[in-house]
């Protein structure tokens, strides 16, 4: 057995570090040709399990450095008295295409299946590399032309990143990268895995969250001007944001349909529980908030299947248009929660704080970050994008979210306050912006 409880910790996207494993054994292990497929089961002293997903490619005792380097490494087995390394295969560039070739040939191993997208053809001789932002999970780009995106914690249940964009692509959405193919199974329950999928890459993409903070900073930089008449003005990428994301929701309703219910406000007062218990700055919005919560619960709306995690940074811009990623919805909820249907309001809401993070975080750590008139010129910066955004989203969706003012009201103050505990645990000093949301939306 390979030292996963040693090499489990060390790698980035890693969630049990704050827990002590009392276990790692291996679930499932399937031979594919050339690396075996693992299932591991990690346990924990605290009770709790995890199930994490990793292909390994085996090697001999003496790896490449550069192999070494990129913490593949896994260690060392014995197996039938011969000692054999175990590698991450990812990060080999010749594993990486052997997976993407068994979802061109659609194979299936025991319980993995391997299966292309209808009418797909996937770059199965692109060089292949591990993409650079890593963080829950592994992505490997295949020369600009596919990214096969490889879930690292593999809880029971289908993952709306493969279910959503599935639907999405199959109904030919301009909005999200195509998917190509992916790879599922089946847990000992019977209950569906998602271990992973591939899009076409996106190219000369850049990501919404870069383009906003560049444009708030230049406006910020120079605060004699007005937000209009910079050239770095985004407002009308704004308003085709909108459109794009009430497209997006337009064809979600349209294949999975719309019932009418009330906004989950239990959740979200739980919530406000939590990160009132974790966060002081917090206790004297409490009582105020959860009135604004229950309030608007009280009214019965659309709820339909949304992104649940929708900011800018989940947005690429593209030549043709704006494209939404990564629907695997909020990573901390239960994979049944992130799949009820919800309010669009909700990503709504989360786009609209986006654009306040955006522009607020130009002055977090600044010296003059509390000048009246910086501010001033943020909150101009803010309201000329929501409000970009709110148009486009009505010119689509044929009624503008502002009209729906309580619950979308709800949905950014949930959005803050998850925000707040969020940067509490993470970057305490942004967790200045979200709190001054939680006091501008109670006031
Ligand atoms: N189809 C794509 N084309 C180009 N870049 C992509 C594509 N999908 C994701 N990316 C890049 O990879 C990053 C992480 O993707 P994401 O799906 O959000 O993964 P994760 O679930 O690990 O956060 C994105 O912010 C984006 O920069
Ligand atoms: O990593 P995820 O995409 O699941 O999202 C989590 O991390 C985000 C931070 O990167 C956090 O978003 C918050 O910061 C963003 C800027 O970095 C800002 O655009 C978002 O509006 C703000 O909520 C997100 O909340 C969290 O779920």
């Amino acid at each position: 057995m390979l030292p996963f409880a040693d090499w489990l910790p060390r790698q980035r996207w890693y969630a049990g570090r704050h827990r002590r494993i009392q276990a790692v054994r291996p679930e499932a292990v399937t031979a594919l040709p050339g690396m075996d497929h693992m299932l591991l089961l990690v346990s924990y002293e605290d009770g709790g399990s995890d199930r994490y997903q990793v292909f390994v490619r085996w090697g001999d005792p003496q790896p490449p450095a550069a192999e070494r380097a990129t913490g593949a490494r896994i260690g060392e087995a014995e197996t039938d008295g011969s000692t054999r390394v175990g590698f991450d295969a990812l990060y080999d560039e010749s594993a990486a295409r052997e997976i993407l070739a068994l979802i061109a040939d659609d194979k299936t191993f025991g319980t993995v299946r391997f299966a292309a997208e209808p009418g797909v053809t996937l770059p199965v001789d692109a060089p292949a590399r591990v993409g650079n932002v890593e963080q829950s999970n592994t992505s490997v780009v295949f020369d600009h032309a596919a990214v096969m995106k490889l879930f690292r914690r593999v809880p029971p249940g289908l993952n709306p990143d493969l279910e959503l964009n599935r639907v999405l692509a199959r109904a030919g959405s301009r909005h999200v990268a195509r998917l190509m193919g992916a790879i599922e199974s089946t847990d000992p329950n019977g209950q569906p895995l998602t271990l992973g999928m591939v899009s076409e890459y996106a190219q000369n993409s850049a990501e919404g969250w870069a383009m906003a903070a560049t444009s708030a900073r230049d406006l910020l930089n120079d605060p004699d001007t007005h937000a209009d008449q910079v050239g770095g003005d985004l407002a009308g990428e704004s308003f085709r944001l909108g459109e794009a994301v009430a497209s997006v929701h337009r064809t979600l309703a349209d294949e999975l349909g719309v019932t009418t219910g009330r906004i989950a406000v239990d959740v979200m007062c739980d919530r406000l529980d939590e990160a009132a218990g974790t966060v002081p700055e917090l206790a004297p919005y409490k009582e105020r908030a959860e009135t604004a919560l229950r309030a608007a619960g009280e009214v019965e709306i659309d709820l339909q299947r949304v992104h649940g995690d929708l900011h800018l940074g989940q947005v690429l811009r593209t030549p043709p248009g704006w494209l939404v990623i990564d629907f695997e919805g909020e990573p901390g909820q239960p994979v049944e929660e992130r799949r009820r249907p919800d309010s669009p309001l909700r990503d709504v809401a989360g786009m609209l704080r986006s654009f306040e993070y955006a522009a607020y975080q130009v002055l977090v750590g600044r010296d003059d970050g509390d000048d009246a008139k910086l501010n001033e010129r943020a909150r101009e910066w803010i309201d000329r994008n929501q409000i970009a955004f709110c148009e486009g989203y009505a010119e689509v969706a044929g009624y503008d979210p502002r009209d729906r003012g309580m619950a979308l009201r709800a949905y950014e103050l949930d959005k803050a306050l998850y925000e707040v505990a969020y940067e509490a645990k993470y970057r305490p000093a942004w967790m200045r912006i979200p709190l001054k949301s939680v006091d501008r939306l109670l006031r």
